[in-house]
Parts: structure tokens; C-alpha cells; sequence
């Protein structure tokens, strides 16, 4: 059974969950990053020996550098690929780009060949993806869908409007997603199928509203 979302209300619990709450960010994306460690661990369909994480700059990028960092720290090889200018990086993103840099965990670059990987993480965009994807951010997730390799995304896969399960532009096609708190209303869509692959809900200890218990249940 799966209980749906609005990629607002998702948003909305975030910031209760932090600023009223005041469980701390950080502790919100290490949560989130040890349960999406964990459900790709638990995909047998994914094959980590090889890693490439693409990050864009926002949290939903902080959360695959933490995931970055738990591979490279349990002997997998990473390397990040970072996509967007990191000046401009949320701060929690900027805090676990420190972190990466401490594990001296590799950089990847644009021109990658992308086959050179067994599994890649969506982590471009999450919940904060406002507007049709373009540019670097296009010509990576055409890459990733062409690429031989499985892709496991974060929490929405990037370019898949969360809300009504429409490609905004170009869209990840992911074997499998790790979604925050829970799946939004376009992830369970039929047309949204061939991008989330198989979903798994992670409680990462986000705010569950009596509205949300009550809410009517899907599947
Ligand atoms: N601290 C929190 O609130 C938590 C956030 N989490 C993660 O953070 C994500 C949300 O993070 P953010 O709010 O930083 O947003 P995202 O990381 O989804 O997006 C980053 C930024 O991309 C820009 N953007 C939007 N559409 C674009 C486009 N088409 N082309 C180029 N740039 C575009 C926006 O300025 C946006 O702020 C969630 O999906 C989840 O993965 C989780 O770690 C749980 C806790
Ligand atoms: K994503």
C-alpha cells in the first residue's frame, strides 16, 4: 500500500519537520542517504562494482554525495559527477561536497563515457525541480538513459514532474527509486512507471500529519 503526496505538501513537511520540529537538516540527508544506500543494496538488479553518482547542486545532490561517501567508505568505487555550478550549491550540498573531498572520493566529467559504469544515481533534481530541463542537465539524463547501466534515482527521478508523472523536457529512466518520507502523486501514475522502476518509500523520520495517516490508501 502506498500512500501519495504532493510534491508541496512533501515540501511543506520538510520545512516542518526542520523549522518547527527542529530535527536538523543534515540529520534529515544522512538518514535519507543511509536508506537509499540501503535499498540499493537491496536491488539485486543493481550492480555497484562500479559507481557513478551525477549530483546537481541542490539537497536532492547533497543527499547522493552522502551516498557517494557510504559506498566509497564500504570499499565500492565512486565517482561523482557534478552538474551545475557548485558556487551556487545548497549549503547542506556544499557541507557534503567537504565531506567527499575529506575521502578524496574521484571527480567525473561531462564528456564521461558513461558505459564505463556498472550503476548510476540520479541525484540532479528532487522535489525543487521547478521548470523543463535543459542544457547540461538534458544532455546528462539522454546519457544516463542511453547508457548500458541500471540507474537508481533519489527520491523522484530527475525531469519527472512529481505531481502529475509528465516528462518536463527529458526525464531519468530509473530501474529503481529510493523516494523521501513518501512517493508523490505522479511517481504511481502509469505513465510514470518506466521512469521510477521499482519504488521504495524511505522513512527518514520527516513529519507523518494525522492528514496523512487518514489519507486514502493506493494499490
Ligand atoms: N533538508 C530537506 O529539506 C531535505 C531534502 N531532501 C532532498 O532534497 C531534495 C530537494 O532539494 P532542493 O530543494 O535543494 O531541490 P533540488 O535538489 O530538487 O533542486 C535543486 C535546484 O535546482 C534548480 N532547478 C529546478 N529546476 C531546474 C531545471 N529545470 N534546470 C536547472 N535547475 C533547476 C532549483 O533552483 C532547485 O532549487 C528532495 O527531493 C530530497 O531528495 C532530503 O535530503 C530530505 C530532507
Ligand atoms: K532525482
Amino acid at each position: 500500500m502506498t500512500q501519495t503526496i504532493s510534491v508541496e505538501e512533501s515540501r511543506q513537511l520538510d520545512a516542518k519537520t526542520i523549522n518547527e520540529i527542529g530535527i536538523p537538516s543534515m540529520v534529515l540527508m544522512e538518514r535519507a542517504g543511509i536508506k537509499i544506500y540501503e535499498n540499493m543494496l537491496d536491488n539485486k538488479d543493481l550492480d555497484l562494482s562500479k559507481v557513478l553518482i551525477l549530483a546537481g547542486t541542490g539537497n536532492n545532490g547533497g543527499d547522493g554525495l552522502v551516498v557517494a561517501r557510504l559506498l566509497v567508505t564500504h570499499g565500492y568505487s565512486v565517482h561523482i559527477l557534478t552538474v551545475g555550478n557548485p558556487a551556487h550549491a545548497s549549503d547542506d550540498h556544499k557541507a557534503q561536497a567537504k565531506i567527499c573531498d575529506y575521502y578524496e572520493i574521484p571527480k567525473a566529467f561531462l564528456n564521461e563515457d558513461f558505459n564505463q559504469y556498472t550503476i548510476l544515481v540520479d541525484g540532479l533534481f528532487g522535489s525543487g525541480l521547478s521548470r523543463n530541463v535543459g542544457g547540461d542537465f538534458a544532455t546528462v539524463i539522454d546519457k544516463a538513459n542511453a547508457a548500458d547501466a541500471n540507474t537508481h534515482a533519489i527520491d523522484i527521478p530527475s525531469g519527472l514532474n512529481g505531481d502529475t508523472g509528465e516528462v518536463m523536457g527529458t526525464a531519468i529512466k530509473a530501474a529503481s527509486t529510493s523516494t523521501i518520507a513518501y512517493a508523490k502523486n505522479g511517481m504511481v501514475t502509469e505513465q510514470a512507471k518506466p521512469y521510477t522502476g521499482k519504488i521504495y518509500v524511505d522513512d527518514i523520520g520527516i513529519y507523518r500529519g494525522k492528514r496523512f495517516e487518514e489519507a486514502s490508501l493506493i494499490n
